[in-house]
C-alpha cells in the first residue's frame, strides 16, 4: 500500500494506529549542507556490535549517543553512554522541540557511509521511552527510503524517501504497531546522516 503524502507538511502518513509525519524541507538546503558538513567532521562515530539471534554482529552503520546525562540508553543488547550535547545538535534539537512542543533527553545518531550501509526492520518500544514515544528523525545528505510495515500485518506497507533537511515526527500508538527499515540501496552512492531524538524517562 502507497500513500501520496508528498509536498504535504503535516497530513499522517499512518492509515491507523498512530501518527508519522514528515516535513519534507524543514530545514533549508544551506542549513542542511552546513549541519551535514560539521556533524560528518565533529561526532565522534563508531562501529559498534549488537546481539542478533544469539551472536555478536556489528551494525552495518556507524552510530553516536550524545544527550542530556550520564544515563545510559540500551538497545538490541548493547547499551551506550551519551557524549555531551554539541553547539550545533542543541541547535537543531530547539528547532525541532519548538515544533514538537515536548522536550528531548538524547539523540540517537546514524550514519550510513553508503548505500550498502543500512538498518534492518524494528519498532523504537524499549521500555525507557515510555508507553507512546515521540521520536524526531532529522535526516541530512543522501535521500534514502524510510519503509514502514505493519508489524501484525507485514503485508501492509508504506515507503517515503527522507530527503536531504527533512524532519519526521513519528508518535501516538505508531511504536506498537508500525515497524520501519533503511534498506540498503544499489543507487545511492553519498553518506547520509540521521538523527532520531528521543526522551529518556
Ligand atoms: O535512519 C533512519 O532514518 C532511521 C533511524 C532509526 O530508525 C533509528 O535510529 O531508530
Ligand atoms: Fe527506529
Amino acid at each position: 500500500m502507497q500513500q501520496s503524502i508528498f509536498n504535504s507538511s503535516n497530513n499522517n502518513i499512518l492509515p491507523h494506529h498512530g501518527e508519522i509525519r514528515l516535513y519534507d524541507q524543514f530545514f533549508s538546503k544551506e542549513q542542511a549542507d552546513f549541519y551535514f558538513e560539521t556533524l560528518q567532521n565533529t561526532i565522534q562515530w563508531k562501529q559498534e556490535p549488537i546481539w542478533m539471534f544469539g551472536k555478536k554482529v556489528m551494525q552495518p552503520r556507524l552510530t553516536a549517543l550524545y544527550g542530556d546525562s550520564e544515563k545510559t540508553y540500551s538497545y538490541s543488547g548493547i547499551s551506550m553512554k551519551p557524549f555531551p550535547w554539541t553547539k550545533e545538535l542543541l541547535e537543531i534539537k530547539s528547532l525541532v522541540e519548538k515544533l514538537v512542543e515536548k522536550p528531548f533527553t538524547h539523540v540517537l545518531m546514524n550514519f550510513y557511509r553508503d548505500g550498502q550501509d543500512s538498518m534492518g526492520w524494528h519498532r523504537d518500544n524499549e521500555s525507557t521511552l515510555g508507553p507512546n514515544p515521540v521520536i524526531a528523525s532529522v535526516s541530512f545528505g543522501a535521500s534514502r527510503n524510510f519503509q514502514i510495515r505493519n508489524y501484525f500485518d507485514k503485508s501492509e506497507k508504506i515507503q517515503i524517501p527522507l530527503n536531504h533537511g527533512s524532519l519526521l515526527i513519528m508518535e501516538g500508538e505508531s511504536q506498537h504497531h508500525w515497524e520501519h527499515q533503511i534498506p540498503k540501496s544499489k543507487r545511492v552512492f553519498g553518506g547520509r546522516i540521521n538523527l532520531t531524538f528521543r526522551r529518556l524517562i
